[in-house]
Parts: C-alpha cells; structure tokens; sequence
C-alpha cells in the first residue's frame, strides 16, 4: 500500500489564531498558561484535520511558538549566555532570543539573535549562533517527545520532525566574536540527537522525519563529509531507536547523491519531485535496497491545485521501480509556506477559485493520490475527473492571457535598461536639486502601523467609511508622519506607508491579472504574517497606485520625501506567481507596470524614488550555475527596466534587508541605483568590505540598528556601528537608517530609536566636516 504523508502544517491556525495569543502574551493580555494551551488547542486541531482527511503519516513537532530552528535552538541547550544568565522561563528566554528582551527596571537588555530567509522562501528562521566553547545538552522535557505524547493522547500517531544535526549546524554561524567553525561541533552535538532518539523511542515512536534540507546546496566538503559520521551514527542505532526519514525540499540532490550511501541504513528519503522531478531516476538508483522513497508531488510551496494526472505519474514510475510498499506520496516541503484552506475564502471568483489548493486541500490531496495509486484509479474516479476539469479550465482560461501585455512586451528595448546618464553626472545633477548633509538620515518607508490605522482600513473595506473618509484619515497620517519627521530632523522623509497593508499585496490588489485573498495568511516570521496575493494571468497597470500619496506627502514636506514602491522581483518573489509561465516573464510584465509608475512619480514631481528589492536575494537558485546567472540576468534587468524611465535628476534608491549579498554583489551593483540601503545590524561589518573590494562608486546605507525587536539601540551603539561601518566605506558614500521599515514597531520606540540614530550621524558629520 502507498501512504500518504504531510511534512508540516502551518501553525497560524485558520485565523491567525497563533499571532494572536503570542502578541496577547506579549504584551502582557494573556498568561503564559493561556498561551501555551492555544498553542495545545492548535496542535490538536492541526492533527485532526489531517487524521480526517485520512493522512497516514502526520508530522508532530512541526509547530513552534516562533521558529521550528529557534526550538531547535533551546531543544540542544545552543543558548549565548547572554540570555541564559537572566534565569527566564524558557517560555520568555525562547521569545527573548527570537525577538529581544529589554526590561529597564529589571536591568534586562538583550538583543534578539540574527533571522535569516529559510532556503529560498519567504520564511524566516533564527540563527544558531555558537560559541567557541560550545556545549549541548538536551532540554529536560524535550518538545519532540512532549508533542508526540500529546498526539497521542489525543489518538494520533504521529512523525516528528527534527532537523537533522548536519543541518543545524551548516545553518548556523559563530557568535560575534567567536571563531568556531559550526560543523567541527558534529562529534559534540551527535550525542544529543542520540539521546533525543532514544527518548523518543522509549516514548512509542516509530518513525521521525529528520530535515536535512541543505543538501540541497552546493556543500562545502567539510560539511558533505559530515553526513557519513552522522548517520553511520544515527542510522545504526538499532531497536534503541526510531526508523528515521531524512527529507530534502526546495531543490534536487544529484549534485549530493553520493551521500545517499552513507545513508543506506535509515527507513527513507524524502525528496521534492515538485521543483526537481528529474532527479527520481538518479534517487531511485541510489536508494539502499529496501529503503523507501518519498516522494513529493504535492506543492509545499504555491497554492496551485495539484495536476493529479501528472503527480500519479511520477509516483507509478517509482512504483515501477520500487513496488508500492516502497513509495509514499507526500507534500513536497512542510505546508508552512501556503495558506490554511481555501474554505476562510468567499470573495474569490468561482471560476479562479477552482484552481487553487491551501494546506487543508493540499492534505485531501496527497490521500487522493495514494488512493489511486494504491487502489486504482477508478477508487476516485470522481476527484480525478473533477481535477482534470479543473487543470483544462485553467489551461483554457481568457483569464490568464492579455494580449496587449504580450505586445508590450514583445516591444522592449536594450535602451529602456539604462538610465540617460552615468552615476556620476546623475549624482552632480541631483545635488543641484537636492541638498543633503554629509551622513544624510533617512528611513526605510513604513512608519508604524497602529491599531488605528489598521481599523480605519478594515472599516474602508468593509465599506464601513466612505472611500473620502479614509483618503482624509491618511491624509492626516501622511501630515503626522512629516511633522515626527521635522521633529526627529530626519534629512530624507518618507511618507509612512500608512494606505498600504502591506508592501506587496497593496501593488496586487491594484494591479490586473492578480487575484487577492481575504484569509490566506502565511508566516513571514515570528507571530507576523503576509498574505501573498496571487499572479493568475498577464499583469498590467490600470492606473497610478501611488503617485496621489507620494505627491501629497511631497507637498508638505520640507525637505526631501520619497517615493515608494516594491520592485518587480519583489512583488513576483512575495506572491504566489504562476506556474504555467515562467517567471521571467512574470517579472518583465511587473517591470513594466512599475516603469510607469515610476514615470508618474517624477512627472508628479517626485525626485527620490525608492524602489524596494527585498526578495532579490531570496529568488537566487540556491546553487552557483546556470540557472543562477540567467536569474540574475533577468531580475537586474526587471529592475532596470522599472527604474531606467527618469532622467538624471531623480534619485533612485533600492532597499534589501538581508545581508548576504557577497555571492551576489555583481547583482546589486549591475542595479544602478543611486543609493542602496541594505541591512546590516545584525551581522558583522567586515561584510562591507566587498564594497571596497570592489570600488563601488554609489552610495549606500547599511542598517545601523534591528528593526525586528522592540529594543531601543543606544546612540553609543549606533556610533559604534557607524564607526565600524567606516572601516569599509568612504564617509561621502555612507547613508543612515534602520535595517528595515518600522510598520511593526511601535511609536515610542520608534522616536526614541531614531533620535539616538539621528544623534550618531551628526556626531560624524560633525567630526567629518571639521
Ligand atoms: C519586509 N517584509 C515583508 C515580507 N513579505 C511581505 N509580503 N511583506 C513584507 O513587508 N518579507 C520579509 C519582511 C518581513 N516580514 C514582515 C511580514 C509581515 C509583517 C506584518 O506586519 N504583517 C502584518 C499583516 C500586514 C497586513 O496585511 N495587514 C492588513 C490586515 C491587518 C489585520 O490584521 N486586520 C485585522 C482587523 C483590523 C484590526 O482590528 O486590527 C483583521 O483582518 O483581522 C492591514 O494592515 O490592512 C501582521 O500583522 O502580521 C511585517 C514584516
Ligand atoms: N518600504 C518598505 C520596505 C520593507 S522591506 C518598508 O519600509 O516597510
Ligand atoms: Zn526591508
């Protein structure tokens, strides 16, 4: 028999119920009891969805309070003493390094530990963070045994998923200061994971699916190397220990299949037949002779509804080869990265909607596919032909094709890539207009999003106030966030983003060819969620989507305000884009939609103009070749293309908070931009040094404080970052700015921060001009 097989759910809960209960703890509304009972309800009702839909194997410990890596983190005892020494609940040490903890009156100050992009999705996990003398030591009531029992209790049998030791450690990285190389910790870590197994066996567990996703990289040898010591170790643990399946998602690993041998004594490998289905030949010839393969053929990253005829396919080929006793039918990935179910949604088009599949339709899925894989597929006649309906009707649909976009297209030009000028004439042309301080202050876009603005937005769509009523209430918004401004003395003003629910759904829901959602909320990190509209057909702008704000804002501002909007490979990346064209394509329609709204802004007498690429990064495949540079090729030139359209005299800023841009810097400087604010608060400054490295001429703001924690950063603290910051970049090249935008933060945070920020950059203005 084939059996079906989930890899994780989301946690959110279908109304975001998660978010809400760890906010309401938080901020001090909900006990720690309460909590920690939501989360159990959550569990509870996550399990018996699937148990429902008839899953065979439903994952536990797939949830977590904030990061499934941040548990991970405590589960080995991996924390900085820095959190330890305060003595916390580990309920608030764990928050406390997921987001930092700063309590004046109990002398409590700590800021969170660095958040990375998981993979290539717009998921964030928290860092392992080591130190030279590292030691682990297993939690005394560690999560994966509790949750188990928990589910079991509850009448589930469940996998638990564990990230596996070669993982954790090539995602983690040495505390600031340190020097330890993460993986020479293997040897120390692996009694851990031994203990933990045998925890878990004595608790009843049969199965555990350990994550081992980085083997879809390219591997350094040390850390290929480390598989073998691994899992001779892990795999060989006999009764004392649970059969274990090792999962890989996001990418193929044929690069990595020599690794596989050394795996031959674990139950199975998990691998993601959804981007990768050419690698099941090379997987299947690689499998140890009983082992089992798992195959993902279920979408754990987009909320297209499956091909069942093309997913049964796949899944017979390993049949062939293997026998059905051999083969499970699985997501590709967790379900962490797709919505909760498409039945919170009653706004979409029925046409449209008939595409789509979320988490709970996704679980339906993988049962229907083990079913007519096992039994036939006339033991679900009636889902494979309401499938084949459905798939036909999108392959057919109007919808999706607009002709003049195609044209549009077809029509670009190498010209409309380059801007009229070279920087440096740009540069002296816009100091003719502009006028900016050495060490010029500016922020990212987003000023806090209040509860306020948040109810007066969902009162406009609900069509409780009137269009009027909330173009004047952010009117007044707009005016407030220029006036802090002048206060705080900022040098470049933004207009706060208050209209926008977020940076990229607000361009969806203004643009055709995208669908929007009212419930399909997907964890972005922590308890913060987005809810990625959806690209069905040809995109196009009807009209200007920022240009009445932007201009406004301009118009009562004193000093220079920017423009802004989110970039084509943003606005792709934080979507669910199509799969039935490629993304290229997709981001060239975005580019010019964008292009013409940058047009707009500058005809509107807007001339700093800030377009967003936070996502460019993350859409990097995540291994060097050719892939990887035709992705470069097009997403620079998306970017290009969007921005190119201005003249000399307006400045184009871009903005990407993520640091890791040394693999990348090519990239970024084959932008063009103007200015370039980049996060880098969190991570070493000597990452800068690429910037010398190699002679970039252009100006650029590295993120001198976290944006992500409440925690105010002292100005001593910005000082020394600038300082820091100054080792690397000429004091004429630095810009200063938070990492990020401030919509999550709260207002008095938010000027306590900049003021100290605004101080430190004067100090070296001061120090610079003298
Ligand atoms: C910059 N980042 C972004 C990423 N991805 C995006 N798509 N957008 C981003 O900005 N990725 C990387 C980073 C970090 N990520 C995030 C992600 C999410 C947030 C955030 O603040 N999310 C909000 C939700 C934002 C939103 O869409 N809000 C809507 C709906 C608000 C709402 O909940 N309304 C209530 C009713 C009103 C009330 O009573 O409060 C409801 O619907 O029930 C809006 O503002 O209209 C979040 O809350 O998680 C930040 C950084
Ligand atoms: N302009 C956006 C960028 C976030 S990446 C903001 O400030 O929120
Ligand atoms: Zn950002």
């Amino acid at each position: 028999m084939v059996q079906s097989s989930v890899l994780g759910f989301p946690r959110m809960g279908k109304l975001r119920d998660l978010k809400k209960a760890t906010e309401a703890y938080w901020g001090g509304k909900i006990s720690r009891d309460d909590l920690l009972a939501e989360g159990k309800r959550l569990r509870q009702e996550h399990w018996k969805i699937q148990k429902d839909a008839g899953v065979d194997i439903i994952p536990s410990n797939d949830f977590a309070f904030y990061d499934q890596v941040l548990d991970h983190i405590q589960l080995f005892g991996v924390i900085p003493e820095r959190y330890s020494k305060y003595n916390l609940h580990p309920v608030d040490e764990y928050f406390a390094m997921g987001r930092g903890l700063q309590k004046p009156d109990e002398g409590v100050d700590v800021p969170s530990l660095e958040m990375v992009k998981w993979f290539d999705s717009n998921y964030h996990y928290v860092k392992p963070t080591l130190q030279d003398n590292q030691t682990f030591k297993l939690a005394a009531n560690p999560k994966p045994v509790v949750e188990f029992l928990e589910a079991k209790e509850a009448g589930v049998v469940t996998r638990p998923v564990i990230l596996g030791p070669v993982s954790f450690l090539v995602l983690a990285k040495a505390d600031r200061g340190q020097s330890v190389d993460p993986i020479t910790q293997l040897d120390n870590l692996l009694p851990v994971y031994v203990e933990l197994l045998n925890k878990l066996k004595a608790a009843g567990v049969e199965d555990v699916q350990i994550d081992e996703p980085i083997l879809v990289f390219d591997l350094a040898a040390k850390a290929k190397a480390a598989f073998k010591p691994a899992y001779e170790k892990l795999g060989n643990l006999g009764a004392q220990a649970p059969r274990l399946t090792l999962a890989t998602y996001f990418g193929d690993i044929v690069h990595n299949i020599d690794v596989l041998s050394s795996l031959q004594n674990l139950h199975g490998i998990h691998v993601d037949l959804v981007r990768n289905p050419e690698q099941l030949d090379t997987v299947i010839g690689a499998l140890g002779p009983n082992q089992v393969l798992s195959a993902g053929v279920v979408d754990g990253r987009n909320i297209w509804k499956t091909n069942f005829q093309a997913a049964i396919e796949k899944v017979e080929l390993a049949i062939q080869k293997l026998g059905k006793d051999r083969v499970i039918v699985a997501t590709s990935s967790s379900l962490l990265h797709v919505p909760h179910t498409l039945a919170s949604e009653k706004n979409l088009d029925a046409e449209i909607r008939d595409w789509f599949s979320f988490a709970v339709e996704k679980t339906a899925e993988v049962v229907i596919i083990a079913k007519a894989v096992t039994e036939g597929p006339a033991s679900v006649k009636e889902q494979l032909e309401a499938n084949a309906k459905s798939v036909q009707s999108r392959a057919s649909s109007k919808r999706t094709n607009d002709p003049a976009v195609k044209a549009r297209q077809a029509s670009v030009t190498p010209e409309q890539h380059n801007r009229k000028s070279p920087f440096p004439v740009r540069h002296a042309e816009q100091g003719k207009s502009i006028n900016l301080p050495l060490f010029p202050t500016t922020t990212i876009g987003s000023f806090p999003q209040t509860k306020e603005i948040r109810i007066q937005r969902n009162k406009f769509t609900k069509g409780e106030i009137t269009p009027e009523e909330y173009e004047k209430f952010i009117e007044k918004e707009i005016q407030d966030v220029i006036k802090i401004q002048e206060e705080l003395d900022l040098d470049v003003f933004v207009h706060g983003e208050p209209e926008r629910n977020d940076m990229v759904q607000y361009f969806g829901e203004r643009l055709t060819g995208y669908v929007f959602t009212t419930h399909a909320w997907v964890q972005s990190y922590g308890s913060r969620c987005v809810r990625p509209p959806i690209i069905v057909g040809d995109v196009s702008r009807p009209a200007p989507m920022t240009v009445k704000e932007s201009k406004y804002a301009v118009s009562i501002s004193k000093k220079p305000c920017k423009g802004m909007i989110t970039g084509p490979v943003t606005c792709l990346r934080w979507s669910f884009p199509r799969d039935d064209v490629h993304q290229s394509v997709q981001a060239q329609q975005l580019a010019l939609a964008l292009r013409d709204e940058v047009v707009d802004l500058e005809a509107a007498g807007i001339q700093v103009i800030q377009v967003d690429e936070p996502a460019l990064r993350e859409g990097l495949p995540l291994r060097a070749g050719a892939e990887r540079e035709a992705y470069l090729k097009w997403a620079v030139d998306a970017f290009r293309l969007a921005t190119a359209g201005v003249t000399d005299n307006t400045q184009v800023h871009s903005h990407f908070c993520y640091s890791e841009f040394q693999d990348f810097f090519h990239a970024i400087a084959a932008l063009d931009a103007d200015v370039l604010s980049i996060e880098n608060s969190k991570s070493d400054a000597k990452l800068l040094k690429v910037f010398i490295d190699e002679a970039y001429p252009r100006h650029i703001g590295p993120g001198v404080y976290d944006i992500h924690s409440p925690r105010v950063p002292s100005e001593q603290e910005i000082k020394d970052r600038i300082e820091e910051m100054l080792q690397y970049l000429r004091p004429d090249q630095l810009w200063v700015n938070p990492d990020c935008g401030l919509k999550t933060r709260q207002w008095p945070e938010t000027k306590a921060a900049i003021t100290n920020m605004n101080n430190a950059a004067k100090y070296f203005r001061q120090k610079y001009s003298s």
